[in-house]
């Protein structure tokens, strides 16, 4: 299992104004498995993305990444867990404007004194199209690009998990279906593990499974999702 959850709690404020993002969530996310997390708004996807990814601590429940336990552990060893285990796509690109594309891949293993491999670098670069664009700024790229390049920086390090968020909330969908498209073939050609957020249907039909949340619970799950089925899954949680 590239990530497991169980009985996960967390609560913002205290008191009467206590609110209960999440309300003891337990999921398992498969290895060489794309996941589409889904839910209204305020459900607490984004909490608990980043309570999986160890950028928010839990208070109460346990998650592991790549069978690591993440609960107990200091802000250091999260640090390095992180840069070690999980990749990110966010949904504003978050480049280095100073930086080439290249430069921005290999930012995170720089940072972890790790070398590249350069047959897999070679290998990301061509199966997103960015050959011809490793010495371009991220403003002398398209929005579809600078994604792109977001991608292949969360992949080069061959991560438990890629958590993406929102990952095509900026693009428009033609773009975005190209995105999508590469993490679908991520999945399926180079074993990654995705887990992604997304309010929009058509994105969660490029995974393999939805889970659908509802008030800090997971409430439901659907297997190879398409957007009717996701669609009739979210109202399902609306009626
Ligand atoms: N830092 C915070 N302080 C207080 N409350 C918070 C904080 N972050 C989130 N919340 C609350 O926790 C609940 C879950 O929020 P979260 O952002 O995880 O939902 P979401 O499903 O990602 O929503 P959206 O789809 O609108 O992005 C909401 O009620 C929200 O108001």
């Amino acid at each position: 299992m590239a990530v497991r959850a169980a009985d996960v709690v967390k609560v913002y404020g205290t008191g009467e104004t206590a609110v209960r993002a999440l309300d003891g969530v337990g999921v398992e996310f498969a290895a060489g498995e794309f996941t589409a997390v889904m839910g209204p708004s305020g459900s607490g996807k984004s909490t608990l993305m980043h309570c999986l990814a160890g950028l928010d601590a839990v208070d109460g429940g346990s998650v592991q990444v790549g069978g690591a336990e993440l609960t107990g552990l200091g802000d250091r060893a999260l640090t390095r867990l992180r840069r070690e285990r999980i990749g990110f796509v966010f949904q504003s690109f978050n480049l280095l404007p100073t930086l080439t594309a290249e430069q921005n891949i290999t930012l995170p293993l720089d940072l972890a004194g790790r070398r590249p491999d350069p047959a897999w670098m070679r290998e990301l670069v061509a199966a997103l199209g960015l050959q011809d664009r490793l010495r371009h700024r991220p403003a002398e790229l398209s929005g579809g690009q600078q994604q792109r390049v977001a991608c292949a920086r969360a992949l080069l390090g061959r991560p438990d998990v890629v958590f993406a968020d929102e990952p095509t909330g900026n693009l428009d969908s033609r773009t975005g279906a190209g995105v999508l498209e590469f993490l679908r073939r991520s999945v399926r050609e180079l074993g990654q593990t995705i887990v992604m957020v997304t309010h929009d249907p058509v994105a969660a039909g490029h995974a393999d499974r939805a889970v659908l949340l509802a008030d800090g619970r997971i409430v439901d799950e659907i297997q190879q999702p398409d957007p009717e089925s996701v669609l009739a899954g979210l109202r399902r949680l609306g009626g």
